[in-house]
């Protein structure tokens, strides 16, 4: 099942800078997992914002919400989600 994700990230200004750079290298080494097994297919940046735009290629509405619950930045994000099917007029046979 694909889904359209768009996470939005607001880090207090407050927030520990130390703390910040472990939070987003390993936001960043779970995210890389993630792609290598498939399941994170796209991931691109917003320009001019701390945003991406992503696809998520998952078994179930329940993976997906555990997938992005155990995401380290998860507390700072505002998540939107939509579910994906294939659109008539593509040529792209693997697409789903
Ligand atoms: O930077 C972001 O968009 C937030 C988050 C998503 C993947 C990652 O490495 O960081």
């Amino acid at each position: 099942m694909l889904f359209k994700v768009e996470m939005d990230v607001n880090i207090p200004l407050d927030y520990d800078p130390a703390r910040l750079d472990e939070l987003k290298a390993a936001e960043k080494a779970l995210s890389q997992e993630l792609q290598r097994a498939g399941k994170w297919r796209h991931i691109w940046r917003v320009a001019g914002q701390y945003a991406n735009v992503s696809i998520f290629d998952v078994e179930s509405n329940a993976e997906l919400h555990d997938l992005l619950m155990t995401l380290p930045l998860f507390p700072f994000m505002d998540i939107r989600v939509a579910p994906l099917c294939r659109h008539p007029s593509s040529i792209h046979e693997d697409d789903r």
